[in-house]
């Protein structure tokens, strides 16, 4: 897709690294860190980083299930045109596919346009959207990947889904200024790809 000059700035979304810190008002992420509570397990073979999110499912008598999605890749530039949330649950996302993959959110509530966010997820990164959090259906990289979701199972409307408006969608990019760690990182997997 072609940017062209009158593709104004206020209608991009520039991909920024995901941190625990940047994603906390939409939700949880999953990785190793010394920050997070852990502890050796398994006669010490194993360390247990230990609940790094809440499975938020039992409303409405819902119930926690697992399963795999098989995703397409999309490329950069990419136009968010649409957005959804889960009222009744939280929804988790593990990459099993080895690339990194594009999370984008907003605040839950009503949808504020202002406050979406594009992250750019590592492969040893999860993602967990708590409960309302508005995001984008799962987009990956580079080639076909899976991942493994954990959300909730059980009756109930539980996925509000809005198209938007054109003022409002936004074409997720890299960041063109950026000091190259969101571009190196890409361009990295990009030929470890290549080279397999
Ligand atoms: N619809 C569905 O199960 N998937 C979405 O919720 C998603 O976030 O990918
Ligand atoms: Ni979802």
């Amino acid at each position: 897709m072609h940017i062209t000059e009158r593709q104004n700035t206020h209608s991009m979304l520039k991909l920024q690294p995901l941190t625990s810190e940047a994603f906390a008002p939409y939700g949880d992420v999953l990785e190793v860190s010394d920050h997070r509570q852990h502890f050796p397990i398994n006669r010490g073979n194993t360390e247990r980083y230990h609940a790094l999110a809440r499975v938020d499912v039992t409303g409405q008598e819902g119930y926690p299930i697992i399963s795999i999605f098989r995703t397409q890749p999309v490329v950069l530039p990419f136009r968010i045109e649409c957005m959804e949330r889960h009222p009744l649950g939280s929804q988790s996302f593990t990459m099993l596919g080895g690339e990194p993959y594009l999370v984008v959110v907003a605040e839950p509530g009503e949808f504020r346009p202002q406050t979406l966010r594009g992250f750019l997820a590592q492969p040893h990164q999860g993602v967990n959207y708590h409960r309302g959090t508005w995001h984008h259906y799962c987009l990956c990289l580079n080639r076909a990947c899976d991942f493994l979701v954990v959300d909730r199972g059980g009756c109930g409307h539980n996925c509000d889904e809005i198209l938007l408006p054109a003022e409002q969608q936004r074409l997720l990019m890299l960041d063109a200024t950026d000091s190259n760690d969101l571009a190196t990182d890409l361009a990295q997997t990009s030929c470890t790809e290549l080279e397999d």
